[in-house]
């Protein structure tokens, strides 16, 4: 599990993050929803250990995290990090020798699920085909955690739907998932758990399914709920 404790975050005068803690557990598909600039990316960037945080702690199965927990953990950011001359076969190799974890028959596989050509180079490839190849290269990692911000974020319909695929397939396994999104509409039958965050505020957190079963609302309907008080 995932455990974000009390976490505070300032960028010099400027308060970004304000006593956050949530967590997400594997299996499940948690969902940090909040509009652009309210601390989503800051919040995965303070998971994987990419920014420091002024208070608060973070776990990961118990553990602060160290060296070893980059073992467990993948973080997906918006946009592609391989060389956009580069094909996606030497992508793939390029993983191979960047990472123990890396696993090249699950590689393959996301290749065929996502309809993707090793050969392609990068720099051809459509805006929704690039976050594919970007999906697959974090997804084909062996780690138990994935990060993944904004996966959905200014791509067609088809892709999107291609996309949110994946995650009902078996490639996500048993997985712990947390997502970033401001807009939930086409993932929202994915989704476990969500946590709304607001100017680094939490302001809640629920399970979407039991939300759903006990209530018959929607995450959009909480969502309404939430922010209209
Ligand atoms: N390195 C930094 N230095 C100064 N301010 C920063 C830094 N990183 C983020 N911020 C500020 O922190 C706030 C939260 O940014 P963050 O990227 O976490 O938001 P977000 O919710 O992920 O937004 P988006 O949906 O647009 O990606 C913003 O006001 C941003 O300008």
């Amino acid at each position: 599990m995932i455990e974000v404790k009390d976490i505070t975050k300032s960028f010099g005068r400027k308060k970004v993050l304000t006593g956050v803690s949530f967590t997400a557990s594997k299996g499940e598909i948690t969902c940090l929803i909040g509009v652009n600039g309210v601390g989503k990316t800051t919040v995965l960037n303070a998971i994987m250990g990419l920014t420091s945080t002024n208070s608060g702690e973070i776990l990961i199965d118990g553990k602060k995290i160290n060296k070893e927990s980059y073992e467990k953990i993948t973080f997906i950011p918006d946009t592609i990090t391989m060389l956009p001359t580069m094909r996606i076969h030497d992508a793939f190799e390029f993983m191979n020798d960047f990472y123990q974890s890396w696993n090249e028959e699950r590689a393959k596989e996301l290749l065929t699920f996502f309809r993707l050509q090793g050969h392609e180079r990068i720099s051809d490839l459509s805006k929704g085909n690039k976050a594919k190849v970007n999906l697959l290269l974090g997804l084909a990692l062996d780690v138990d955690y994935v990060l993944m911000d904004e996966p959905f974020s200014g791509i067609d319909i088809f892709s999107r739907e291609q996309i949110a695929d994946v995650f009902t397939s078996h490639l996500i396994e048993d997985r712990g998932v947390i997502i970033t999104t401001h807009e939930i509409k086409d993932i929202e039958h994915l989704i476990d758990k969500v946590v709304l965050l607001d100017n680094g505020i939490i302001l809640k957190e629920f399970n979407a399914e039991q939300v759903r079963e006990e209530q018959g609302k929607s995450i959009i309907d909480v969502m309404r709920e939430v922010f209209r008080t």
